[in-house]
């Protein structure tokens, strides 16, 4: 019998633990490499398998939530992350928090224990030549392994930091106080625009500058010399400075007045689905509260939903629309697969999810099956669809959340029950994915006692 190839993955966070994990359900050997504690990274405390190094929060658990949902279609797919949660679960009402360590030294023992996982303790510096390879070593990545993978990409496509504006869903913005428009007239009319009188601006200015900033991590510190700056930082030098920047309005006749209003924000479509758009420039690093408070004053935005808040981070991440496939393999290196936060999936139980779908492909590879892409109408299929689709020349890493699935065929009455259709159209999608192409599933115990 022909001895069935070895694939490499490379680090045991968690997507790198996910991956390894779902190879070897497989029957594919891996070999895992993780540089801890060998090598540190400014995060990581300890030498343990998918540490979370901050929340010990998987935020929430129910199907009212679509990362609820994430965590319920990993469930059903044998999640090695998933399990060890659920089995070292705290009192944490409606989220799922776990024991840290419970949670990351069972998940270090199962693939320690593992008869098809080899575990090696070293930094890998370059990409390895050969070979099925998952790279999966997260927002810290060692610097030498990221310039190799820089020099893979090209630098234009490799960034060392998150500076994203907070993206509202349009279905909660007031389309009565917004308008479409590009400056001039020029190109078609891509924007939507939020007007603000003199009075308007001023409260909000004021809001603004006074608001509460989550505070900056030592090796974070860097993010403001590379260049990007927070628009609250911006504002507080001198009330003018927005106005020639982000909030400049001029080209933006109002139509429903026909005059230039005082200061306007500007509103980008964020997803091909046109259900997401994000606020331009408005890279921030207040608090969320405070950004759903002081952004609230900005008309139009009254009402809206956050699918993501701003963020400022250091974040290792690839420009995914322009490099990936919705399998996770790297167009032109399909060999190559990338798992977890540096593909721009952001959370611990995104990256996990990125990591199951990374190492079932790279499984299949060697087996030499076809890569699956999976449904959008799954939540675990969404996230791949969408980075793998958003504007390349504007790419910021994204949360699970249910306006990156397609809509619902009929209107409904609230959110709620939108969001009810949307959660049991995906578990049912991933059921009839699994059957047809033979991923191994677990039924939840009442759906097998159903008549149908
Ligand atoms: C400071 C910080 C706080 C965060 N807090 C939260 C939070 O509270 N909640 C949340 O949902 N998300 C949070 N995130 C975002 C993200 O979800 C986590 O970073 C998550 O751990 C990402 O999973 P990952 O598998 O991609 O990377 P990681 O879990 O970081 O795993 C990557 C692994 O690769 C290893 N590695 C790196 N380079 C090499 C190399 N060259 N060779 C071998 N091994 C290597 C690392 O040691 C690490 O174990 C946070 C991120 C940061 C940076």
């Amino acid at each position: 019998m022909t001895e069935i190839a070895k694939v490499t993955v490379i680090g045991a966070g968690l997507a790198g633990s996910e991956a390894a994990w779902q190879i070897a359900s497989q029957g594919v050997p891996v070999r895992l490499y993780e540089m801890r504690p060998v090598v540190k990274t400014p995060a990581h405390h300890t030498d343990q398998f998918a540490e979370l190094v901050c929340s010990n929060s998987l935020r929430a658990n129910g199907l009212a939530n679509a990362v609820g949902v994430l965590k319920e279609e990993m469930r059903r797919l044998n999640s090695l992350v998933l399990g060890a949660a659920d089995r070292n679960a705290v009192p944490a009402g409606g989220a799922l928090a776990v024991d840290r360590d419970g949670f990351s030294g069972e998940i270090t023992a199962t693939l320690h224990n593992h008869p098809l996982v080899e575990v090696i303790n070293e930094e890998l510096t370059h990409i390895p030549e050969e070979g099925i390879v998952v790279i999966a070593t997260g927002p810290l990545t060692s610097p030498a392994l990221s310039n190799d993978i820089k020099t893979l990409l090209g630098e234009e496509y490799f960034y060392f930091y998150d500076a994203a504006a907070p993206i509202v869903e349009k279905d909660t913005i007031d389309m009565s106080k917004v308008y479409l428009a590009s400056r001039y007239d020029k190109g078609e009319a891509a924007y939507l625009n939020c007007p603000m009188t003199e009075a308007e601006f001023d409260v909000f200015y004021d809001a603004l500058i006074a608001a509460e900033t989550a505070e900056l991590k030592d090796f974070e510190k860097e993010i403001y010399f590379e260049g990007c700056m927070p628009i609250e930082i911006m504002m507080r030098r001198g009330k003018q400075t927005a106005l020639f920047g982000p909030m400049k309005p001029v080209g933006l006749v109002n139509p429903h007045t026909g005059k230039l209003p005082y200061a306007v924000v500007q509103l980008r479509q964020d997803n091909a689905a046109g259900t997401l758009y994000n606020l331009v420039g408005f890279q921030t690093h207040l608090k969320w509260g405070e950004q759903k408070r002081v952004f609230s004053l900005i008309p139009g935005l009254e009402q809206a939903d956050y699918v993501r808040y701003g963020v400022m981070h250091r974040n290792t991440f690839i420009n995914s629309p322009k490099l990936l496939h919705p399998t996770y393999q790297m167009k032109g290196h399909e060999r190559l697969f990338f798992a977890g936060q540096m593909t721009g999936v952001e959370g611990y139980v995104e990256s996990a999810a990125s990591g199951l779908i990374a190492g079932i492909n790279a499984a299949r590879a060697v087996l030499g099956q076809e890569g699956l892409v999976f449904p959008e109408d799954t939540v675990l299929g969404s996230m791949p669809a969408y980075i793998t689709s958003a504007d390349p020349d504007h790419f910021q890493p994204m949360n699970a959340n249910f306006g990156l699935l397609p809509k619902p065929e009929k209107r409904m009455r609230s959110k709620r029950e939108k969001n009810e259709l949307l959660a049991l159209r995906a578990l049912d999608s991933l059921a009839g994915f699994a059957a047809q192409t033979g991923l191994a599933y677990t039924a939840p115990e009442d759906e097998e006692q159903s008549p149908s």
